[in-house]
């Protein structure tokens, strides 16, 4: 990525000091609806700059030099706001975890109505294809016309997720998000799909996201989209630059964001030339709370470019203490230090 435009410090803008950033920083804690990845609550530091509010939000479990791009991505909207817009609005799918399929109708009720896209984890640990199936179906059974997506979060093997999707294609399949891991996987399981009559299109998530260069699996052809998130791709610029150099249409996705993150995610949808797909940006509606009593949630199947307002940003009733937050502080250290100097003290 050494080729992409540096945002931080920004240009025209003096060097971000720590203790600037530090003295500015605020630590949440939200409860989910709904268990996701496997955790039932998000915690996320978020900086007020004079551009507005970041968020920082790598997964705990992130080492510094992942969490570092994230790092970027929340000084870029805090100190540099976000590149003009070429639409006033972006649709979003709904975003269904791997619940039991007798709860897929409460879990879209969260999403309100004019939702046209869904996506439904898949291969989820402990779980079997069994469940995936019937998952979907409930999908389908709510929504007969909605463009169905599913995710396996790379946790099928590559016949896995050539059976997996050879059955679920049934229900009819607009895109399946990173079956299998690494860009061979990614490109086998395509291969092997079409081969078989069944070429459902293949998105690339953890190969663009988690990889060390993110083009590479366009390049390779391993893929049919890319799904691109602010965050782990170092900001709205940087993103930009990924799609625009991989050169296949893309879907802009969150990584379970407060609404500071998500109103990031809609910057980059908003500025993309084109936006042929809905944006897996309505995961507000898996937050029991948020950081603002007017969060970003779909309206129609849309969010509004302009529905965020940062005044409104009040996270005082979600705010950290304690241990945890002492955690979130030590790691925005380690990971400032890590940009300055390229290693923490
Ligand atoms: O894209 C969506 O619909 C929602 C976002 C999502 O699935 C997600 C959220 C957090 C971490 C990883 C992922 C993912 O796409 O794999
Ligand atoms: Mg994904």
């Amino acid at each position: 990525m050494t080729d992409l435009p540096t945002v931080t410090p920004s240009p025209g803008l003096p060097p971000v000091g720590l203790e600037y950033v530090l003295d500015c920083a605020v630590v949440v804690r939200l409860p989910l609806t709904v268990r996701f990845r496997g955790v039932t609550e998000r915690e996320a530091v978020l900086i007020h700059g004079p551009a507005g509010w970041g968020e920082f939000a790598p997964f705990p479990e992130y080492d510094d030099a992942e969490a570092l791009a994230w790092y970027r991505a929340c000084l870029e909207a805090a100190w540099s706001g976000f590149p003009e817009p070429v639409r006033a609005s972006v649709p979003v799918n709904a975003t269904v975890p791997a619940v039991e399929a007798a709860r897929v109708p409460k879990v879209l009720e969260g999403y309100g109505h004019g939702i046209e896209a869904v996506k439904v984890k898949v291969a989820e640990a402990g779980q079997t294809l069994e469940d995936d199936d019937a998952r979907v179906a409930a999908v389908r059974a709510e929504l007969p016309g909605a463009k169905i997506r599913v995710d396996a979060n790379q946790g099928w093997t590559v016949p896995e997720a050539v059976e997996g999707l050879l059955r679920l294609a049934r229900h009819d399949l607009e895109y399946a998000e990173q079956p299998a891991a690494g860009i061979d996987g990614l490109y086998a399981v395509r291969e092997q799909l079409h081969s078989r009559g069944v070429p459902v299109p293949i998105a690339a998530d953890e190969s663009v996201r988690k990889a060390e260069d993110p083009i590479a699996v366009a390049r390779a052809g391993a893929a049919d989209l890319v799904v691109v998130k602010v965050a782990p791709l170092g900001g709205v610029r940087r993103a930009l630059s990924v799609v625009e150099q991989a050169g296949l249409p893309a879907v802009v996705s969150s990584a379970l964001d407060t609404s500071v993150g998500l109103r990031a995610g809609v910057a980059l949808a908003a500025a993309l030339p084109n936006l042929p797909y809905a944006c897996g940006l309505g995961t507000g509606a898996l937050l029991a709370e948020d950081v603002t009593a007017f969060p970003l949630r779909p309206v129609n199947g849309e969010l509004r470019v302009d529905a965020f307002d940062p005044d409104s940003v009040h996270p005082d009733p979600v705010l950290l203490e304690g241990p945890r937050r002492d955690w979130w502080v030590d790691r925005v250290r380690r990971v400032h230090e890590l940009m300055e100097h390229g290693s923490a003290r």
